[in-house]
């Protein structure tokens, strides 16, 4: 399932990014961040609040061209991205915010909207979707056009607990079907390692990576001792970390 050994999608080789705070100081929000993704492969980004983990993403996304390093990916490539709230465009329904996104109408998109649960939506606007919805539509969004990188920001921040692990089963079963090669920021350790067949750990600010842990069990045979073993070696370099 983990294409150890694959083809390499992405590489990462962020030197330095900085950012100015209000205050006009500089601030290093980024120093030496490297890491590759392989095709077909599922990479949870963790780290504490305010070490950079969205900031990386919009350099990985292209939207922010200012830091110094490089950011490699296929010349032709489409990349799916799912920002911490959902942007949909309000006047558009459903149906049509996922047309608009590129994405025909077909099998592949039916089967994203029914994994989903969103049939019974289509028609209906954004102001009208809870936030759990709207995170749906959004997900769907950057699965239908195909994304040879799917990119996820904290999907799940600020959802129930039970409504968050059922969009995070969904969205396994949807990475696992369409084989999207993924990048997904959480702080939350338990989410990394049932999503992820890889997990990247960023330091406190300013972000560095603390540890490059491959998962060898398919995720979806993990047992619970398994993921408290992983567990306790992520805390431990996390603490690691934090003592300096
Ligand atoms: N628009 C901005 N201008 C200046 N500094 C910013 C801006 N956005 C974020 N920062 C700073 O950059 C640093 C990294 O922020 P970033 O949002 O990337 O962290 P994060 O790890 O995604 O945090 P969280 O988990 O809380 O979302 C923080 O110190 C933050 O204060």
């Amino acid at each position: 399932m983990s294409p150890a050994g694959g083809r390499t999608l992405l590489e990462v080789a962020v030197a330095l990014k900085t950012r100015r705070a209000v205050s006009g100081e500089s601030r290093v929000v980024l120093r030496d961040v490297g890491f590759s993704l392989g095709e077909g492969e599922v990479c949870a980004l963790l780290g504490p609040s305010g070490c950079g983990k969205t900031t990386l993403l919009r350099l990985i996304a292209g939207l922010d061209k200012e830091f110094e390093g490089a950011v490699t990916l296929p010349a032709r490539r489409r990349i799916g991205m799912v920002f911490q709230e959902p942007r949909l465009l309000p006047w558009r329904s459903v149906a049509e915010n996922l047309r608009i996104a590129g994405a025909p109408p077909g099998k592949d998109l039916d089967a994203i909207v029914a994994t989903l649960g969103l049939a019974g939506h289509l028609d209906h606007f954004p102001g009208e979707l809870s936030l759990g919805l709207a995170r749906r539509v959004a997900i769907a969004r950057a699965f239908a056009i195909a994304p040879d990188l799917l990119i996820l920001d904290e999907p799940f921040a600020s959802l129930d607990a039970i409504l968050a692990r059922r969009l995070r089963t969904e969205l396994t079963s949807l990475v696992e079907r369409l084989r999207s090669t993924t990048l997904i920021v959480t702080h939350d350790v338990d989410e990394a390692i049932s999503l992820a067949d890889r997990i990247v750990v960023l330091s406190p600010a300013p972000g560095r990576v603390i540890a490059d842990r491959r998962i060898e069990t398919p995720r979806l045979a993990l047992t619970p001792e398994a993921a408290a073993d992983i567990r306790a070696e992520l805390a431990a370099m996390m603490a690691a970390a934090h003592g300096g």
